[in-house]
Parts: structure tokens; sequence; C-alpha cells
């Protein structure tokens, strides 16, 4: 059963709207972030880490963002370019703002956190009149990530990409990536992730964080099905609620919840499963595969990521994720 349809006609398979930014993963792993001395850079953010991930799997992409204009911004760009990602619609900020940065401490792989620097961010100063209206119309999917909605004029250039996406056809996929930093309240939160959700065809997230949209809904025993049902009176043709190393559950307008299994994995630290998930999901709709193959590739996308100790560049290839399924299918694989 086909839930979604992409528009085959255009030319580039994924544009992202958001957030790029550095990851400086600690080096020192298995101590607490007071005795980390060293970290390696990475280019980080959702929506970047997807767009890569895309790219890896073999997709025609694109990126919609705003870089700081330094050696951080001139090293995101770079990386970019390097990945066969188009950044024609990367702008340089002339304002003076700066990189934004996560530290992550790997405490154990099953006790990982992000420290954020994110004050003055580059990538929440993109304004609407720089979303090029031609590159979203060309595009079969629009991804765009919550964290660009937290501030404006950030937030305003993601509803006008929306606007275009609708105008012209494009898939619009919402990742939710709640960070808490950047945001003032958890109401406004929760309404501007309400409002742009109404616009999606796919939604992908935590439990956690469709908890936080549900700030003004009745939802107490936290139920998948009421969380789901509601997208469905909108645009939304998949809801996909993620549930951790327990695996993740799509639901349909059909009032059907599909699994798929998930693999073992070797894990180093747990960031950066969500958007590996992401993009093997999406590489496997796009492909025509049934949900459940999308999300086992997802899933073992993701165990890829979890294992290594990037997000941006551990994103795996097509080959390297069937060699992964196949090598779990003959048992080599074991969870730590
Ligand atoms: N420990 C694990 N072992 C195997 N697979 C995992 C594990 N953790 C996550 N996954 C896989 O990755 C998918 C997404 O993970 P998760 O629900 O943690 O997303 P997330 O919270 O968005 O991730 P992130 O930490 O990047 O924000 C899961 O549905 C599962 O398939
Ligand atoms: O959220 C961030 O900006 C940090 C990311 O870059 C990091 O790679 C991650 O947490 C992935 O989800």
């Amino acid at each position: 059963m086909t839930y979604v349809t992409f528009p085959q006609e255009k030319s580039l398979d994924f544009v992202a709207i958001g957030r790029l930014c550095i990851d400086l993963n600690a080096n020192e792993i298995h101590r607490p972030m007071e005795e980390t001395m060293t970290f390696t850079k990475y280019v980080g953010g959702s929506p970047a880490n997807i767009t890569i991930g895309m790219s890896r799997l073999g997709m025609k992409t694109s990126f919609i963002g705003k870089i700081a204009n330094d050696q951080m911004g001139r090293f995101i760009a770079t990386y970019l370019e390097r990945n066969a990602i188009d950044t024609s619609n990367v702008v340089t900020d002339r304002t003076g703002a700066v990189t934004g940065l996560a530290f992550t401490e790997i405490k154990s792989p099953t006790d990982c956190s992000i420290l954020m620097y994110r004050d003055n961010v580059a990538d929440l100063k993109l304004t609407p009149e720089e979303v090029q209206e031609s590159l979203i119309a060309g595009a079969k999917v629009l991804l765009i990530s919550g964290t660009a909605l937290a501030q404006s004029p950030s937030r305003e250039a993601v509803f006008q990409a929306l606007n275009y996406a609708k105008k012209h056809g494009a898939i619009i996929v919402f990742d939710l990536d709640y960070r808490p930093y950047t945001w003032t309240s958890p109401e406004e939160t929760a309404v501007y992730y309400n409002l742009a959700a109404e616009k999606c065809d796919i939604i992908l997230g935590t439990r956690e964080e469709f908890d936080m949209m549900e700030k003004f809904e009745h939802n107490p025993e936290k139920d998948d099905h009421i969380t789901a049902a509601k997208w469905f009176d909108y645009s939304a043709k998949i809801v996909i609620i993620k549930h951790g190393k327990d695996g993740s559950i799509a639901y349909t307008p059909d009032g059907v919840g599909h699994r798929a299994k998930s693999f073992p994995a070797k894990v180093v630290k747990t960031f950066g499963a969500g958007d590996s998930y992401a993009a093997g999901f999406i590489y496997g709709v796009m492909q025509g595969w049934t949900l459940e193959k999308s999300m086992e590739y997802g899933s073992a996308a993701a165990c890829i990521v979890i294992s290594s100790h990037s997000c941006s560049d551990a994103m795996p290839t097509a080959a390297a994720v069937d060699d992964y399924i196949e090598r779990c299918n003959r048992g080599e694989i074991t969870a730590s």
C-alpha cells in the first residue's frame, strides 16, 4: 500500500531547512564533561545531519540555511559541498552572528547529553525573503525541523518554505527535533509546533516530543493512536512515534500501526539515532518500499550511527546499510 506519492517529475530529491552547526564530540568517552579535555569537530544540527544522510544514500540534495561569516561557517559549507549537497541557498550572515556549538558528553552508551551554545546563532537569522521559491518548486521533499521555529526570523522562513512546498506540491516531512534551549515557554513551543504540523505529510518524533505538542490536548495515557489520529484530519499521511531502542511505530490514516524489527548495535552514544533513522526511512519510502521495510532501513542506519563517534560523518551509504542488515540477519552483530 502506498501512503505518499512523491512528485517524480522534480529533479531535486530532497531539500531541508534549518540548523547548520558544529558538534564537538568528546574524545575521552565514559566520563563527565568536567573531565573531558579534547573534542573532535563535526558538522551538526539535526536537519543538516539528515541531509548528509540522504546524500550518502545517493539522493540529490540541497540545504536552506544560514551560516556565520567565519571559519566555522566556511567549514560547514565546505563539508556540505564535499558531500555533494547543493549550497546555493546557504546564506552567509553579515550581522556578526556565530555558529551554534553542541558539546556532547558521552558518560556511557545510555547516558549521553548535549551542552548547547546557541546565543546569537546564525541559523536562527535566516529570513523568509532568503528562502528560494524556485529551489523548493523543484524538490520532491521538503524537510523542516522544529528547532528552526524557535525564534524569528527563522520561524517565518520555515513557514514561508512550507507555503512554497504546498504551492508546488512537494511532500513535507516534519522532524520534531525539539531542543528546549532556544524556546521561551512550553506554551509558545506547543502552539508553533502544532501550526507547522498541520501542513505536513509525514511527521516524525519521539513520544516525549509529541507529549510536548499535546500541552493543550487531553491524552492522559499518552496513547500513540490518539496522538497520531489528530494529524490525519489535517495533511498527514504517516505519523511516526519513536520509542528509542524499543523501536518505532508508523501510524497511517487507515488506523494501522506499522512496526518494524529493530537491530542490535554496539552503542557508543545515542545521539544521532533520530537523524539517521529519518534519512533511512525517507530514502525507503522514496524508493516505493513498504513502511515496514523503510523503517527497518532507518533502524539499521541508526544502529550504524550510534555505533560510531559522530552523527554527520558516520551517516552510512546504501551499501553500508545493506551490509549491516545482512550481518545482523547472519547473527554476526550482537547488542553491546
Ligand atoms: N540502543 C539502540 N539500539 C538499537 N537501535 C536503536 C537504539 N536507540 C535508537 N535506535 C534506533 O533509532 C531509532 C530512533 O531512535 P530514538 O527514538 O532514540 O530517536 P531520537 O530520540 O530522535 O534520537 P536522537 O537521540 O538523535 O535525538 C529507533 O526507533 C531505533 O530504531
Ligand atoms: O541538535 C544539535 O544541534 C546537535 C546535533 O548536531 C547532534 O548531532 C545531534 O544531537 C543529532 O541529533
